[in-house]
């Protein structure tokens, strides 16, 4: 039985594929196998010894210390793209409310509750209406900081509206240029960007690179009057920079998924409790791809979407399968090779692939007489962690 602690509302859709034969899946099980979560830190919490996988269900990987796991031979799923339609539905309704007096214009007409009179409400609100005027999204220009899953869903979309488009992206995926619309302009920095767009929309991951790249510096260059939009991560922009340009009038406004003490009362700034992903949509997929990903991991030892270990699947021949992780240096597949050569184990097939300082490797063998292998592979220098699945 595999056991899979969860932390989070986990989408029952996503719970339901593991099968209760196989899987116990509980958020209070003490020596998981797999932990399975969403927003959750993960930073401060005492992992059992036990724990063969992480996933989050979600894009962000920032609340899961990857680099400590990775040196314990812990894989990290994450599901990319599973929620982007989510987020960038979200991002319109921020560029539609920082352009128009849709929630200064919603919080005035809940202040006249106390007319009674439908014809004088009417005719106050027809007086008053001036106030709420904006811009349309029109001809005018976007910036998208980031062209990965969400990005570029936000690139189609403001095409689709009529905007202009220009995009950064220094480390653009082959699969996500792919992805992006020949329309998207391409700028050379991100300075750059900041300098000719209305509206800027961010969608970097929560990186060091990026943690306050939007700062005095970068909104200095910005275009005088212009928006943005974050619904990526709150240590990417320097809130107090963010004041800054809002009160000089640099900033026309700021619509966000992270609030922060230093917004509260500013009508220049509308900010949402990170809600980018929660739609039943995006929670069921991030769920799903994210079980699909664990179970695969732990029934075949193949790795699909994880942010830490090479991306490796092979399919299963008749016998048994060992899969080891290793810190990526010369000879440790060979010292492995030769305990089981010396242990008589024949080698039905295999595959080996690295990703940075770690090596990855799954054998198919006959069936096993003899227990000590496993051992005997533990005990090789830099191999930090092996498995013999059924
Ligand atoms: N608000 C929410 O609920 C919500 C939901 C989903 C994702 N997110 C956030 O959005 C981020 C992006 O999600 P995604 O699914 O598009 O991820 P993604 O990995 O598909 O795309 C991220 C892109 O950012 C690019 N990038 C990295 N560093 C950059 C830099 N310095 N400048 C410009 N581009 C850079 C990468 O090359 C990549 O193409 C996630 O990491 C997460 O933090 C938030
Ligand atoms: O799980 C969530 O609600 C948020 C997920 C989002 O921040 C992500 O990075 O995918």
């Amino acid at each position: 039985m595999y056991k899979i602690k969860t932390f989070n509302q986990i989408s029952v859709k996503g719970l339901e594929r593991f099968s209760r034969e196989k899987y116990e899946v509980a958020s209070d099980i003490g020596h998981p196998d797999a932990v399975l979560l969403r927003s959750h830190k993960l930073h401060n919490e005492v992992l059992a010894d036990s724990v063969l996988a992480v996933a989050r269900a979600g894009a962000g990987v920032n609340n899961v210390p990857v680099e400590d796991y990775s040196q314990k031979g812990i894989v990290v799923f994450n599901t990319p793209g599973a929620n982007a339609n989510a987020v960038k539905e979200l991002v319109l309704a921020g560029l539609l409310l920082g352009s128009r007096g849709i929630k200064s214009g919603i919080d005035h007409v809940t202040t006249l509750h106390d007319v009674h009179d439908a014809a004088e409400l009417h005719k106050t609100l027809e007086a008053q209406k001036k106030q709420f005027a904006g811009n349309e999204l029109k001809g005018k220009t976007l910036g998208i900081v980031g062209l990965g899953a969400i990005g570029s869903m936000v690139a189609d979309m403001a095409l689709a509206l009529g905007m202009n488009v220009v995009g950064f992206d220094p480390a653009l995926s082959i699969e996500a240029a792919w992805r992006l619309s020949s329309d998207v302009q391409k700028a050379e920095s991100m300075y750059a960007l900041l300098a000719r767009c209305d509206y800027v929309s961010l969608h970097v991951p929560a990186i060091k690179p990026t943690q306050h790249m939007i700062n005095d510096d970068a909104l200095a260059q910005a275009k005088p009057g212009m928006l943005l939009v974050n619904f990526a991560r709150e240590s990417i922009v320097d809130p107090q920079a963010i004041v800054k340009a809002l009160d000089s009038g640099k900033l026309r406004g700021y619509v966000c998924d992270f609030p922060e003490p230093v917004f509260y009362g500013r009508s220049d700034v509308i900010a949402m409790p990170h809600i980018g992903a929660s739609t039943a949509e995006a929670e069921e997929n991030c769920a799903i791809m994210a079980a699909e990903q664990i179970m695969d991991y732990l029934e075949n030892g193949n790795i699909k979407n994880s942010v830490n270990f090479p991306e490796v699947s092979m399919a299963r021949c008749e016998g048994q399968r060992i899969i080891f992780a290793n810190k990526n240096v010369p000879k440790v597949l060979g010292s492995v090779l030769s305990v089981l050569a010396d242990h008589n184990v024949n080698v039905l097939d295999m595959m080996n692939k690295s990703r940075g300082d770690l090596a990855y490797n799954i054998l198919d063998v006959e069936k096993m007489e003899n227990g000590h292998v496993i051992e005997a592979i533990r005990n090789i220098e830099h191999v930090t962690t092996v498995r013999l699945i059924g």
